[in-house]
């Protein structure tokens, strides 16, 4: 017996469904799926991992596949997106999920995007400096930040690409040199900096880290980063041991992970945690939410130097407001100082390669 044209449908839907890297066989599905979403209220927002086959890229896609304000997930790398893609597209979560591979898909992974999370390129090994990564990540950077200034210039971009201090500083140059940028919507991600912070305050204190707040301001590398534990929530004192032990371990974090990774890359859980928690308060910030302050690398007046992390307030436009330093003891000031000189060469590295 012939089966029904309406069974047939229904295989032909149920095939596109299961071939999730096919834009084509899926598109329809896609459509089908995004008109349900719509029907039913919630419209969700478009985001873009690029580098999402890469040790935070995938645990990174998985967790933005959780997010509920995620409407539809584009997952670009150069290798092994097909798999990654496949494999994430059977979460039962909303969020509908297109894979991309190579620079060809590049613009088609960024068409349309409200968000794009940048996690591409090489991790340190031992020995190594987050600079150390600059001659391979920078043009990595500027090809992937061209494609956004072309294809989705109102995106907000997180960018978690070492050495950040330097690569925010290309990507705005990029954006510049394109005509579309717009510092409000360029984040360099600090996130683990405060997350590995709140864990190690909560540690000495003795309590929970979901109730620690500690801001961490400057930049990502080394010296360059900053906690300011004058003023941790909630208000504590720590004697000077405690401070050199907390400073160091914050500052030291990352070179932490990628020894005891031994020569197999650096921090990719915690990571891609850390991404997951600030694409989430960046896309709260843009949905409307009040009151969503974190900490990122920004466009920043707050010190003499161009770029800078600390205090910002996410909304409807990205950046909203950079709230100033506060007081600082005389040893968050010392440190404040050593930071700026390799803060303003990092930055100046940056902009160079542009502008070269
Ligand atoms: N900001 C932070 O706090 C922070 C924390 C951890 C790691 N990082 C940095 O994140 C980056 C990625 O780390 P990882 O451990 O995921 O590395 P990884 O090597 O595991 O993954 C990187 C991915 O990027 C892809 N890639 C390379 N070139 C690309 C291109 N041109 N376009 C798209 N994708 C490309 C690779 O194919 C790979 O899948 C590194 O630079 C690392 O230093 C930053
Ligand atoms: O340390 C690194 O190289 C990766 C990242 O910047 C980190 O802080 O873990």
């Amino acid at each position: 017996m012939q089966p029904s044209a309406k069974v047939n449908q229904r295989i032909a839907r149920i095939s596109a469904h299961l071939c999730p890297f096919n834009l084509q066989t899926d598109e329809t599905s896609i459509l089908r799926r995004e008109n349900c979403r719509t029907k039913g209220g919630s419209s969700g927002f478009k985001v873009a991992i690029l580098g999402a086959a890469g040790g935070i890229g995938q645990p990174l896609a998985m967790l933005m596949k959780m997010n509920p304000l995620v409407s539809v997930l584009h997952l670009y790398d150069v290798v092994n997106s097909p798999g990654v893609t496949a494999d994430i597209s059977h979460m039962d979560t909303s969020a509908v999920v297109r894979g991309f591979l190579g620079q060809q898909q590049l613009g088609s992974a960024l068409t349309g995007m409200d968000l794009v999370i940048i996690p591409a390129g090489v991790p340190r090994k031992p020995g190594m400096t987050r600079d150390d990564l600059f001659n391979i990540n920078a043009g990595i950077v500027k090809t992937l930040c061209e494609g956004i200034a072309k294809c989705c210039p109102h995106a907000i971009v997180n960018l978690i690409s070492n050495p950040v201090n330097s690569t925010v500083p290309i990507a705005a140059e990029v954006f510049k040199k394109a005509g579309t940028y717009d510092p409000k919507r360029l984040l360099g991600v600090t996130m683990l900096d405060v997350v590995r912070a709140n864990t190690v305050v909560a540690e000495v204190l003795g309590i929970d880290p979901r109730e620690v707040d500690v801001p961490v301001i400057g930049g990502h590398a080394g010296i360059t980063i900053l906690p300011l534990l004058s003023q941790v929530k909630p208000p504590s004192s720590f004697t000077p041991q405690e401070i050199n032990y907390l400073t160091d371990r914050i500052q030291n974090g990352g070179t932490e992970v990628v020894e005891a990774k031994a020569g197999a890359g650096s921090a990719t859980l915690s990571m891609a945690y850390s991404a997951a928690k600030f694409a989430d308060a960046c896309l709260r910030g843009l949905k409307g939410d009040a009151g969503i302050v974190e900490c990122a690398f920004v466009a920043s007046e707050v010190i003499e130097l161009p770029f800078f992390a600390s205090k910002v307030r996410l909304g409807r436009t990205g950046v909203e407001e950079i709230y100033p330093l506060g007081p600082l003891n005389e040893y968050e000031r010392m440190g404040l100082e050593k930071a700026k000189k390799e803060l303003a060469a990092s930055i100046a590295k940056g902009i160079s390669f542009i502008r070269k």
